[in-house]
């Protein structure tokens, strides 16, 4: 049923029709544009669809190389055949330079095996490194791909492909750490530290298989944490990875990736269990206990202690619940938002993504923010205050976290040109409307 045929005044439909119209055609660029699905699927009947829908494509092997004339292979890319003619014909490029010196060095640390330690503190946003994979294989792999299953097909394909790297790429790939039990062959020992090492990568030219693991060779040293300071964006044209801060990076402290899905509670341990075979030991996962008594207590003070610690991991885990909750009701929130039926005070919208940073900050997840920021400077520019607007535009730009390669310049230029001139931002005035005077005014 139309606005108007409800019985609503002639200006309230036409206020509305335009505001839905434009409402739905705006674009809210990076990072809330397209909404991102980041992760595999997991469950069998999403990874079958996936397949399905993508017309269950064989895998190719890809040999990467700079340009046709080089014979230097710097990466193998084990590619479903949807994408193998969508990404460097003509070779890849040479990628942007990685900062030199390196402010890290892959160094012992006790209890981890080899991490990357930094070796002078690092600003957030600022880059760590660049570097290209040397191999990249599918997230999610077909069961109908090998009559003797999935791990088996990885195994023989790598085991074909790997003679063709270049000679560095190949020792270095072979002194990674492997976690995985090994049966003898080549092939495994391939497939054994491709799985230890992967990094997701994005491939955003194919609709249904996107996702595939990266290995490298110093991302790939990087130690697991459920706060993690650093993180990683890939670019597809220069087949490149940038490893960046999420926060300050003190000298002597160890720069942390986060290797499952971040809102996860505690069960991610059953997974960094299973896949990584390590137990997870950070702040997050093991929250500061009393310190030891210097002399015996009585039970119940034991007792108390480890309730603390209980405590202290269900707060934990409820707020990364709702971190999760909080990334899947934020599109919802911001469609109610823009409507005219939202009926809520304006506090509602801002304390929704502010709060968010809060439980964000508490968790180490700063990983997450950039959404909740966008939002809060977008609806910032829905009632036209241009100082809001600016305020959080800024601290995204500070963050640096845009999409590694061409896309990330557009990225960071767009956002610096609507910082410089706010109404030309997507969402502005869209809840503010002229009281006929030439004045704008809130709808709230
Ligand atoms: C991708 S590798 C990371 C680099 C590795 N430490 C090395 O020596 O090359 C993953 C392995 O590092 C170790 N690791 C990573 N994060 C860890 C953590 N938080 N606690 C203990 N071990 C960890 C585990 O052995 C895991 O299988």
């Amino acid at each position: 049923m139309s606005a108007h045929a409800a019985g609503l005044p002639s200006a309230a439909t036409s206020y509305m029709r335009t505001q839905s119209t434009d409402v739905k055609a705006a674009s809210l660029g990076w990072p809330l544009d397209p909404d991102p699905e980041s992760t595999p699927p997991t469950a069998e009947q999403d990874i079958l669809a996936a397949f399905t829908n993508a017309r269950s494509p064989g895998i190719t092997t890809r040999v990467c190389r700079e340009s046709f004339q080089s014979s230097h292979a710097f990466c193998i890319w084990l590619c479903y055949s949807d994408l193998s003619n969508e990404y460097g014909l003509g070779g890849w490029g040479p990628p942007p330079l990685s900062p030199s010196p390196p402010p890290y060095s892959i160094q012992p640390v006790s209890g981890y095996g080899l991490g990357m330690v930094a070796n002078r503190p690092i600003k957030t946003g600022e880059t760590i490194l660049i570097e290209r994979p040397i191999a990249v294989h599918p997230s999610i792999i077909s069961t109908e791909d090998h009559s003797k299953g999935p791990l088996r097909a990885m195994e023989d394909k790598y085991e074909a492909a790997f003679p063709t790297l270049g000679e560095k790429e190949k020792s270095v790939y072979m002194e990674l750490w492997n976690c995985k039990p090994l049966t003898g062959t080549l092939g495994n020992k391939f497939n054994g530290i491709a799985r230890t090492n992967g990094i997701h990568i994005r491939f955003m030219r194919s609709r249904f298989l996107p996702h595939y693991a990266g290995v490298f060779p110093s991302i790939s040293r990087c130690n697991h944490s459920c706060g993690p300071n650093a993180d990683s964006s890939f670019d597809e044209d220069t087949m490149s990875m940038r490893l960046f801060a999420l926060r300050p990076i003190a000298a002597g402290e160890q720069v942390t990736i986060c290797y499952v899905a971040t809102f996860l509670t505690t069960s991610r341990q059953k997974e960094l269990k299973e896949k990584y075979l390590f137990t997870c030991e950070c702040k997050h996962c093991k929250p500061t206990v009393a310190s030891s008594p210097s002399r015996p207590l009585k039970d119940r003070y034991w007792t108390s202690s480890v309730v603390r610690t209980l405590s202290n991991i269900s707060a934990s885990d409820q707020r990364r619940i709702q971190v999760g909750l909080r990334m899947k009701y934020a599109r919802e929130m911001w469609t109610e938002w823009i409507s005219p039926s939202w009926k809520e005070k304006n506090e509602v919208f801002f304390g929704f993504h502010e709060d968010a940073l809060v439980v964000l900050a508490q968790e180490g997840l700063e990983n997450k923010r950039i959404d909740h920021i966008a939002y809060l400077a977008h609806g910032c520019a829905t009632l036209g205050d241009v100082g809001g607007f600016q305020r959080w535009g800024n601290v995204l730009i500070s963050l640096s976290a845009w999409t590694h390669g061409k896309e990330g310049i557009l990225q960071m230029k767009t956002w610096q040109d609507w910082v410089r001139e706010p109404t030309t931002s997507p969402a502005w005035g869209l809840r503010v409307r002229s009281n006929g005077k030439g004045k704008q005014k809130s709808l709230v």
